[in-house]
C-alpha cells in the first residue's frame, strides 16, 4: 500500500501533523470555503462546520487512515471508508472535488507546519492523501452506478405529501417525486440527504434514515428538531418542523447508508434511543410488509413520558410480524407509559433481556448509548462482526475508533 519510501516518513510525521490536524483542518477549511463558495451551497453542513465538529471529523479521518496505513499495511479501513463515501455519494460527490479538497489540504499542512514541510513529507503525505481519496472515488464511484444514476442526478426534487408531529419536537414528512416519477429502491436502515435553501438563500444538506418501508412510490423521514448543547441550533430541521408545510418542495437524494437489513433468517435485536429508532422502525416495517418469520427483539430508550416516536406505525409492524417482542424504556419519569408492550423505568439496561442464539444485532441512538449497549454485548460474548451500527454526524470516524475499542 504505502511505499517504502513514504512509510518511515508518515511514522516519523504523524505525531507532529497529529498533535496540529485540528488547526491544519480548520485553516483547509477556510482556505477552500474562500475559494470555492459555491461548496457551502448545497454540499458542505455548515451546522457541522460552525460547532468544530467537521474539523474534528476529517482531522480524525486522515490520523485513523494514516495510522492504519502504518499498522495493518494489508487491509483498509473498510467501515471508516464505506461510511464515507455512502455519505459522499449521497450529498453527490464528484471525483473532481477531491483535486481541490487536495490543493487546500496540502496548502494548509504546509501553512501550519512550515519549513518542517521538506519535499519528502509533502511527497508522503500526498501519497496518503490519494491512497485514501482513490479508494473513496472508485468506491463512490460503485455507489452511483450500482444506483443507475450520474453523481449529478443524485438530487430529486420531492413533494410534502404528509407531515405529522410525533411527539414534542419530532415530525414525520412523507414525499412523494415532484415529477411522478418512480423512486429509486432503498434498503431497509438507508438514509437520504434532504436539502433545503434557508434564510440566507444557501441550500443545506442533512441526512434523515428512512423510517418506513420502501413502498416504491413514497419516501417516509421522520426530524427531531436539533438544539445541540453547542454550536448553532440545528437550521434544517428547524425549517422542516417551521417553514417547510404540505406541497412544498425539498431536494432529496437517492438513498445510501451501509448499516442495512440483508435478507436472513437469523434472530434480530434491534436495540434503539430517541430519535435513533427512526432506522430500526424502517427495519421493522420492511419485515412486516415481506412477511418475516424472524425472531424480532426491538429495544427502545426515551426520555419522552408521552406516545413514542412513530407508535402507531410500529405497532402495526409489531402484530404484523409473528415473533417481535417490544421493550422500551423510559428514562425521565420512570413512570411507565402503559399500553401492551413492555415498559421499564429508567435507561436501557440489556442485561436481564434474554438474547436470542445467533442474532445479528443493531443499534442506532446517541454515541455513548452505542458504545454503552455495545459493550454490555460484547460482555456477553456476542461477536463484535454481528454488531451493526450506524454514527450519524461528522465525529464518524473517532467514533468509530472508540466504539471499537470498546
Ligand atoms: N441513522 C442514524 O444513524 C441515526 C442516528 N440518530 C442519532 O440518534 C441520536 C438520538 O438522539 P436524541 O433523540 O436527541 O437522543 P436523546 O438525547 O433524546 O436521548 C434519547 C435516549 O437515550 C438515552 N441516552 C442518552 N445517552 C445515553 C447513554 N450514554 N447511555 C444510556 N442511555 C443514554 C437518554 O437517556 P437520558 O434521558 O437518561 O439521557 C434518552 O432516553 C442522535 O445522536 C442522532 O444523531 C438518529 C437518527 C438516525
Amino acid at each position: 500500500m504505502l511505499s517504502d519510501q513514504s512509510r518511515p516518513v508518515i511514522a516519523a510525521t504523524l505525531p507532529v501533523v497529529g498533535e496540529n490536524l485540528g488547526e491544519i483542518t480548520q485553516r483547509f477549511y477556510t482556505h477552500l470555503f474562500e475559494a470555492h463558495p459555491e461548496l457551502l451551497d448545497g454540499v458542505f453542513n455548515r451546522g457541522n462546520q460552525a460547532g468544530g465538529r467537521q474539523q474534528e471529523a476529517l482531522a480524525g479521518s486522515i490520523a485513523a487512515f494514516a495510522g492504519h496505513l502504518l499498522n495493518k499495511a494489508d487491509e483498509l479501513p473498510d467501515q471508516l471508508l464505506a461510511r464515507i463515501s455512502h455519505k459522499h455519494a449521497s450529498l453527490g460527490v464528484r471525483p473532481e472535488q477531491y483535486g481541490l479538497v487536495h490543493e487546500h489540504l496540502m496548502w494548509a499542512i504546509v501553512d501550519v507546519l512550515g519549513a518542517a514541510v521538506t519535499a519528502d513529507v509533502a511527497a508522503a503525505w500526498d501519497e496518503v492523501y490519494w491512497l485514501m481519496a482513490n479508494v473513496l472515488i472508485n468506491q463512490e464511484r460503485d455507489l452511483y452506478r450500482t444506483a443507475g444514476l450520474a453523481s449529478t442526478e443524485v438530487w430529486r426534487e420531492w413533494t410534502i405529501t404528509r407531515k405529522t408531529a410525533e411527539t414534542e419536537g419530532v415530525v414525520t414528512l412523507v414525499l412523494e417525486p415532484a415529477d411522478g416519477a418512480a423512486a429509486a429502491a432503498s434498503l431497509p436502515g438507508q438514509y437520504v440527504s434532504v436539502r433545503i435553501p434557508m434564510q440566507d438563500g444557501l441550500l443545506q444538506p442533512r441526512q434523515y434514515s428512512l423510517s418506513r418501508a420502501d413502498d416504491g412510490s413514497t419516501r417516509q423521514i421522520t426530524v427531531k428538531r436539533e438544539r445541540p448543547a453547542t454550536g448553532p441550533q440545528g437550521e434544517v430541521s428547524a425549517a422542516l418542523h417551521d417553514r417547510f408545510h404540505l406541497g412544498d418542495r425539498v431536494q432529496v437524494s437517492a438513498p445510501f447508508g451501509e448499516v442495512v437489513l440483508r435478507p436472513s433468517d437469523r434472530p434480530l435485536v434491534l436495540a434503539s434511543a430517541g430519535v435513533g429508532i427512526t432506522p430500526h422502525a424502517g427495519m421493522l416495517s420492511h419485515l412486516a410488509r415481506t412477511g418475516s418469520q424472524r425472531s424480532v427483539t426491538f429495544l427502545h430508550v426515551d426520555r419522552n413520558p408521552g406516545p413514542a416516536i412513530l407508535q402507531r406505525q410500529i405497532q402495526e409492524d409489531l402484530a404484523g410480524v409473528p415473533s417481535a417482542r417490544f421493550v422500551a424504556w423510559d428514562s425521565t419519569s420512570g413512570a411507565f407509559r402503559g399500553g401492551s408492550h413492555d415498559r421499564r423505568p429508567g435507561r436501557m439496561n440489556i442485561d436481564p433481556i434474554a438474547l436470542p442464539e445467533g442474532a445479528e444485532y443493531f443499534l442506532c441512538g446517541p454515541l455513548p448509548f452505542m458504545q454503552g449497549i455495545r459493550t454490555s454485548l460484547l460482555r456477553r460474548g456476542v461477536s463484535p462482526r454481528d454488531i451493526h451500527y450506524e454514527v450519524f454526524g461528522p465525529d464518524l470516524w473517532i467514533a468509530d475508533d472508540v466504539a471499537q475499542a470498546a
